[in-house]
């Protein structure tokens, strides 16, 4: 039986034997070809050996009981192995893979991804798509089919103004998020919950165009099934990801069946939302008032002739699912470092204030003025990674990675775990004004972009990191307006680990909202 990376490999050479041509014969093909003849063998690639090779017990050896590490804790593990076997390394976890930390390695790695990046799904979600005969969301899917789903949503969400179109109703979700945490003392859990919700609601006015009511409870029932689902796909998908779940490699298993109910809630709400656009989309076009133009992402989908009315459904489910729980922890994460950092969340509340007052909304125009806030945003990515494994691409091309011969359709996870000294002065401390092109330490700190990639990269990056950063943002300069942001002491020392594949404290960590 074929491999998992021999699968990968011939299902790449499939999509892109055409594009394959083309890289090579690109400017980036000279390097490639200088390099691969003095690079080392592929089999020579450093990493742990023997029995560690091994599909499924190889993985398992790696953590607890025979190490000290879980899946949680999985990018503890790659910095102990990075410091024994260098920045790449071969390992065999849920496939074999190549995992390099490199941020040059990075910078090939994408150069040479071409048309159609394949980045692997997760392997609950990959079971699904083999025994489904349902079509699936982009996030799902690769090459041709990839491109045809993606192409209409990239016009619409990836433009300067995609977010800002929605600023006004998610200043609204933002002044109800400050209205709870001003009047209400949370219990931590409780707080984390408000983050998810804040979130929830605040990506609801994108993909159904209306309030959802998680954050007055006025929620109707179906969307209160709808937000439980996606929180319960998250972890099932984690489940797979950080080799909790294995069974359903020969069976559904109770982590794939929970995926699949899952799944089948989201569709029917989703088609209900998508069918009512549709309606009034075809309405309007019978009116011949149907705006070519539109800016509501639901209506402008359904109006779009290149996408089945599923694709529609399932494109607003993903960018519902992959949108809610990465902004709601990246958010608490980074409210952390507002509060650990006092100093920082002065200086950014002087520039919140500064621009747009104790109470105005947050606006286009201020918004873009506001260097030091998305500095700070982009520290607290640096410090804490949003994600547990960064990202993973598979390459139609053969590349040189750190020295070593690394043939096209192997899976190469792109992932630097710690802050590095290499790429950055002074690694562990929060300092957003190393982002502030102008200054001085800016210039002295001329670190590798790529080493700090929250939302990957190229063609196949984070679609919603624009609606992303502007929740973030939202969210933020209101609180900011308003309260001060600390830590109880028992969060002062929180780790942070990734048991639901994104950042999360290890406790709910609970903070002290206090007003101005
Ligand atoms: C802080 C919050 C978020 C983080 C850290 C994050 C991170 C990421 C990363 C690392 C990827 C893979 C990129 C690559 O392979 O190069 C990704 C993909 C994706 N993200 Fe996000 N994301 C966030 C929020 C969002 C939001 C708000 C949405 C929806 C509005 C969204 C929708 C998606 C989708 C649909 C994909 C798959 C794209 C594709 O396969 O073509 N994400 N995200």
């Amino acid at each position: 039986m074929a491999s998992t990376r021999e699968l990968l490999k011939r299902s790449v050479h499939r999509l892109t034997s055409v594009h394959r041509l083309q890289v090579r014969t690109s400017s980036t093909a000279g390097s490639v070809a200088t390099d691969q003849v003095e690079a080392r063998p592929f089999e020579e690639i450093p990493g742990p050996r023997g029995m560690y090779r091994l599909p499924i017990i190889g993985s398992m050896l790696l953590f607890k009981p025979f190490s000290k590490y879980t899946a949680e804790t999985y990018p503890q593990l790659l910095n102990e192995l990075f410091d024994r076997h260098g920045p790449i390394m071969k390992l065999n976890l849920a496939s074999p893979m190549v995992v390099v930390s490199d941020p040059k390695d990075f910078e090939t790695v994408f150069a040479n991804e071409g048309k159609y990046p394949y980045r692997p799904s997760d392997p609950i979600t990959e079971q699904y798509l083999k025994r489904s005969t349902r079509k699936l969301p982009m996030t799902g899917v690769h090459g041709e089919e990839w491109h045809a789903l993606r192409t209409p949503v990239n016009r619409r969400l990836m433009k300067a103004d995609s977010a800002t179109h929605y600023l006004e109703p998610q200043n609204q979700v933002a002044d109800d998020f400050v209205k709870i945490l001003e009047t209400r003392d949370l219990k931590n859990e409780d707080q984390a919950d408000l983050f998810y919700r804040f979130a929830s609601e605040s990506i609801g006015v994108v993909t159904f165009n209306q309030r959802l009511g998680y954050l007055d409870n006025k929620s109707d029932v179906a969307s209160i099934k709808f937000l439980e689902a996606a929180k319960s796909l998250f972890l099932q998908i984690a489940k797979g990801v950080t080799g909790r779940s294995v069974g359903h490699n020969w069976y559904r298993n109770s982590t794939l069946r929970e995926y699949e109910r899952a799944v089948d809630i989201m569709i029917g709400n989703s088609k209900v939302h998508t069918k009512k656009a549709i309606e009034i989309t075809e309405q309007q076009r019978r009116d011949g008032t149907l705006n070519p133009e539109e800016p509501n992402l639901l209506l402008s989908l359904a109006s779009e002739k290149a996408l089945t009315d599923d694709d529609v459904s399932n494109t607003i489910i993903a960018l519902y699912v992959a949108g809610t729980d990465s902004t709601a922890k990246n958010l608490q994460v980074f409210f952390y470092n507002l509060a650990k950092n006092p100093d920082k969340q002065e200086t950014l509340r002087k520039e919140v204030l500064g621009l747009i007052g104790p109470s105005g909304p947050l606006t286009d125009k201020a918004l873009s003025q506001m260097t030091y806030l998305k500095a700070c945003l982009k520290e607290s990515f640096r410090l804490n990674y949003p994600t547990l494994s960064g990202t993973t691409r598979v390459l139609p091309v053969d590349v040189v990675l750190s020295g070593y011969k690394v043939p096209s359709g192997t899976m190469i996870n792109m992932f630097n775990p710690r802050p590095s000294k290499l790429n950055f002065d002074e690694p562990d401390k929060y300092l957003p004004e190393r982002w502030l092109r102008s200054s001085e330490k800016r210039k002295q700190d001329p670190s590798n972009n790529m080493a700090v990639l929250p939302f990957g990269h190229g063609p196949r990056n984070c679609i919603g990191r624009r609606f992303a950063v502007q929740e973030i943002y939202l969210a933020t300069s209101k609180v900011l307006q308003k309260l001060k942001i600390e830590l109880e002491p028992e969060s002062w020392n929180t780790q942070f680990q990734y048991s639901s594949f994104l950042i999360e404290p290890e406790k709910p960590l609970k903070f002290k909202f206090t007003r101005l």
